[in-house]
């Protein structure tokens, strides 16, 4: 998907000048409150005309003022996931899900209802109104009623952000799978860089209403360390640990895990801040950290007068944050051997 967009908008006393050339099948827009995400979420859904200006979508044009052209949302295919699912209330989920697919020109539809019931896990909702199912399982229907209309590209503005955290981390594998299984290309909005960094390839930054920067997640998220509270979020998927002492250990790559919250038998997620992460230049005889990784320093980046070290333990990779001075005294630079000593308490388990 390619989508090019140089429009300008103004709303009250918010103006936004949208310039952006981006390819891709998961592209995150990232930015503050206020800052205009939505509104350029809505520009290219054609729910909001741009004052002037050109937007295609690969290689067709969804509204140019240069040469009147302003297809109407319809005709765009563009489908949007908002924050809240806004389900039809008085209709049942099945009736909500084959809403738009019955709306959808019969040579577009490719997706098939039962396919798309069944990776939702939607089936044993199918008769039951909305009004009482979880915010969950809202945004579950909300997605599959957007993905049945067919869309060529499906937008999703700040769908999780209504959630609490643990539902978040659990709709996230519907919102991607779903995607890569109908190949659907989409533009994810959110003001999280957790987000951010398991839902997108490349992000749009927008800031008081221009799109400053196109980057990845992982450069967002070093540029953003020393500003974030959590600093730089290493996450890590880590499976069927082993109980000991109260404590779950699990293998990572070569190496062991000792975390406190832990889950049995199954996949979990974990955050794991930079600010975390306390270095040593030689082995420390006794510690009560119960992580004690050997490391090789592979990259060092900066951000905002903080240090970020990229460590290497055993070939996986984890991120540091320490302050120059301390960079400076231990002498660190790439390829140096350090110490990584981490408590079992400072993981914590998204899922
Ligand atoms: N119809 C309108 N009239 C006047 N101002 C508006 C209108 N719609 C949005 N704005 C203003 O435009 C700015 C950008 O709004 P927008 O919803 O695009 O931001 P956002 O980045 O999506 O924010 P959030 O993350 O809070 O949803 C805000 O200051 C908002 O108050």
């Amino acid at each position: 998907m390619r989508l090019r967009i140089d429009a300008d908008k103004k709303l009250g006393s918010f103006s936004l000048e949208a310039h952006a050339d981006v390819s891709g099948e998961r592209i995150g827009i990232f930015g503050s409150s206020g800052s205009g995400k939505s509104t350029v979420v809505n520009l290219v859904a054609g729910l909001l005309k741009p004052d002037k200006g050109e937007i295609f979508l690969d290689d067709e044009s969804l509204f140019s003022s240069s040469k009147k052209i302003d297809l109407s949302p319809e005709k765009r295919r563009i489908a949007i996931v908002f924050q809240h699912s806004m389900l039809f209330p008085h209709l049942s989920v099945k009736a909500n899900l084959l809403y738009g697919y019955k709306r959808c020109a019969i040579e577009n539809r490719h997706i098939k209802p039962e396919s798309l019931i069944d990776l939702l896990k939607l089936k044993p909702l199918l008769n039951r109104g909305v009004k009482h199912l979880s915010g969950g399982e809202k945004q579950r229907v909300a997605l599959g009623r957007a993905v049945l209309a067919n869309p060529r590209l499906l937008l999703m503005d700040e769908p999780l952000s209504a959630l609490d955290d643990r539902l978040r981390f659990q709709i996230i594998p519907y919102l991607k799978s779903v995607s890569e299984e109908f190949r659907i290309p989409y533009l994810f909005i959110s003001h999280s860089l957790t987000e951010m960094q398991l839902m997108t390839e490349q992000v749009l930054v927008v800031s008081a209403g221009r799109i400053t920067e196109t980057t990845t997640p992982e450069r967002l998220a070093r540029n953003r360390m020393a500003e974030s509270p959590k600093g730089y979020l290493n996450l890590l998927r880590l499976a069927n640990p082993v109980l000991q002492n109260g404590l779950y250990l699990y293998r990572w790559g070569t190496n062991s895990l000792c975390i406190s919250d832990g889950k049995p038998d199954e996949e979990s997620l974990f955050e794991l801040s930079s600010r975390e992460i306390i270095l040593f230049k030689n082995h420390p005889e006794a510690i009560s950290a119960r992580n004690l990784l050997e490391c090789r320093v592979t990259e060092m980046f900066n951000s905002d007068g903080r240090v970020g070290i990229v460590l290497s333990a055993n070939g996986e990779k984890l991120v540091a944050e320490i302050v120059r001075a301390a960079a400076d005294e231990l002498d660190i630079t790439p390829g140096s051997t350090l110490f990584a000593a981490i408590k079992a308490s400072s993981f914590s388990r998204l899922l």
